[in-house]
């Protein structure tokens, strides 16, 4: 913009007053897309990691008329919340977006928003940083005719770089997902200033202050799963829960290839929180009969490394993990290559000990210039302690593109990248992500005599385990799932509830779930045509729920699964199919 202006005008002050401008123009746009960046994290602790995104709305005299953020997995966009709060000062406002919308493959709520409130402009951070969502909803907000800029694309400079950074920064896990088969791994520790992790008596309790220690329960709950190795279950006994306070608490995932483990710990207590144990397979079947019997899951690998067990939990749409494992494994995981960021409290304290534990173990370097070196590197005093954090892996900015499906085939037709006789889905930021049952598309459905909205078919399918039986809790449990405010809320009572509390279960249950599941997808891709068009496009295919832990809805790890979620939408097509066939005829008859 300022270069544009410069070329055009004569006068030196006019150049010097369209430059400040030009400038004031991006710092402006630069304070309000990290404003958006900053809003988009507000979830964090409160709902398991999902794509963030931040809305701000700012009248043309750049005060700021509403905001907003996605909460949750399937809840209601950042735009659409934010032009809810800006009301009429919408119109020819301009929109701060973080990120591209896109929660949803084939999802217009977001833009639509932002078209129908009348905003002039719109700024985006970054794009999508997902294949099938990168840069559909820019292409749609310009067909409507808003003006869109995308910071580093249409203008640059210091100030506008900086916030472009922020918008990487709060999406770190998404891009990662992004270009590679692995989440966004933080490995985090504590050690004395003599670089321990323990006493040499393997004691650490503790290192870092209390503090410290409330900073790793906020990183606890931002991490879908929090990672150790056998040898800290040995040692520590630890909990490994969030003790924050806020909503969400992640799975504790134990790796150990011999099972070595003791028959009593805190980590086999699921009542609050899973425990996931990753080992070798075929080791130690008694003990792994024991460990199901306490409710704990076993994975079996026929690798136990760092790689395969990340790659499993990729699938399994982790998009962020914390390690606060001993040092052994954490050599092997960076080894590996699935570390991307390292955080290190550093407590002014020493306890020596030529054997006392340090937070990295063999990486077979043995020369200082072959030390890895942090980039970003960020240093914070928090109480007596130093943390310092910064990236082994920097997050990848112009992401490889990989090509659609079109493209390739358009490169070199004999090549067919894709299996397309399969698709699979399974998060709702993955490509047909609308067949989620976490998807956000209300459905009204009978109950009783009357009819009631539920904002997602999760929330149906799992209140409608509690309908009808006498039990007044059952009837909490229906409201409670009801009124939960995401689809993995209402999962998370709905599953609880059963767990916990079998008796509130309806009896006939077992035999009726896939007719309540049917019923409430037939409600859905009725009730949105685009989600009926996306459903018919996918005829020829096979539909998979690619949930490699849900034997009965998902596909399985190796196809082991019932995948009961891809049959239904399977014959529900077949019946819009058969239906558009049959009306076809009618039609080809009444010519
Ligand atoms: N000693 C030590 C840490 N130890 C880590 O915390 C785990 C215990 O977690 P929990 O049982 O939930 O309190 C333990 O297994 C080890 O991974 N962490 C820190 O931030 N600072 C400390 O000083």
């Amino acid at each position: 913009m300022a270069a544009l202006s410069f070329r055009l005008c004569s006068s030196p002050l006019i150049c010097r007053a369209t430059l400040d401008n030009g400038r004031n123009h991006h710092a402006t746009d630069a304070s309000f897309i990290r404003r958006a960046a900053d809003l988009s994290e507000m979830s964090a602790g409160l709902t398991s990691p999902h794509p963030n995104f931040g809305c701000v709305i700012a009248t043309p005299s750049g005060k700021v008329a509403g905001e907003g953020y996605l909460y949750a997995q399937g809840t209601k966009p950042a735009e659409a919340l934010a032009v809810e709060a800006a009301g009429e000062f919408c119109r020819g406002s301009t929109a701060y977006l973080n990120m591209e919308p896109g929660d949803c493959h084939g999802d217009h709520t977001a833009v639509s928003a932002l078209v129908e409130a009348g905003v002039g402009r719109v700024v985006v951070g970054i794009r999508h940083p997902l294949q099938h969502l990168r840069g559909s909803a820019i292409r749609e907000m310009r067909s409507h005719g808003i003006e869109v800029n995308v910071l580093g694309e249409d203008f640059q400079s210091k100030v506008l770089e900086d916030a472009r950074k922020c918008c990487l920064l709060v999406n770190a896990p998404l891009i990662h997902r992004a270009c590679s088969r692995v989440p966004f791994s933080l490995l985090k520790y504590a050690m004395t200033l003599d670089g321990k992790i323990a006493a040499s008596s393997g004691h650490a309790a503790w290192i870092s202050s209390k503090l410290s220690r409330t900073r790793v329960f906020e990183l606890r709950g931002r991490s879908d799963a929090v990672i150790v190795g056998g040898n800290t279950v040995r040692q520590d006994d630890p909990r490994l829960t969030a003790r924050h306070g806020q909503g969400h608490t992640p799975t504790r995932i134990v790796m150990s290839q011999s099972l070595d483990l003791p028959e009593k710990a805190n980590l086999w207590d699921v009542s609050e929180v899973s425990t996931i144990v990753a080992t070798q397979r075929g080791a130690r079947k008694s003990y792994q009969k024991f460990l199901a019997s306490k409710g704990v899951e076993v994975v079996e690998f026929d690798m136990l490394n760092p790689r395969e067990v990340m790659e499993y939990f990729h699938l399994r749409g982790y998009l962020s993990i914390l390690w606060e494992c001993g040092g052994t494994l954490a050599a092997s995981a960076i080894a590996s290559g699935v570390i991307h960021k390292v955080v290190a409290f550093i407590a002014p304290k020493i306890i020596g000990g030529s054997k006392a534990p340090s937070p990295v173990g063999e990486l077979g370097m043995v020369e200082m210039t072959q030390a890895l070196n942090l980039i970003d590197v960020c240093y914070e005093q928090v109480g007596p302690d130093m943390l310092v954090s910064g990236f082994l892996q920097p997050v990848p900015d112009l992401l490889p593109v990989i090509p659609s499906e079109d493209a390739t085939f358009e490169i070199d037709p004999s090549v067919n990248p894709f299996e397309s006789s399969i698709i699979f889905f399974y998060k709702t930021w993955d490509l047909y992500g609308s067949f989620s049952n976490f998807s956000p598309h209300p459905i009204r459905m009978p109950y009783g005599d009357d009819y009631r909205t539920w904002s997602s078919v999760e929330h149906y399918y799992q209140a409608n385990k509690f309908v009808g039986v006498e039990n007044p809790l059952s009837h909490d449990c229906v409201e409670k799932i009801r009124t939960a405010k995401s689809p993995e809320e209402a999962a998370l009572v709905g599953r609880s509830k059963q767990r916990q509390q079998p008796e509130l279960v309806r009896s006939d249950w077992e035999d009726v779930k896939i007719e309540v599941m049917y019923m409430a997808l037939k409600c859905k891709f009725s009730t949105y045509p685009h989600l009926k068009t996306m459903l018919l496009s996918t005829a020829g295919s096979v539909l998979v729920e690619a949930s490699p832990h849900d034997l009965f809805w998902g596909g399985g790890r190796e196809g082991e699964g019932l995948n009961y979620l891809g049959r239904l939408l399977m014959q529900l097509r077949s019946e819009y199919l058969g239906e558009s066939s049959v009306s076809a005829e009618n039609t080809s008859l009444a010519v």
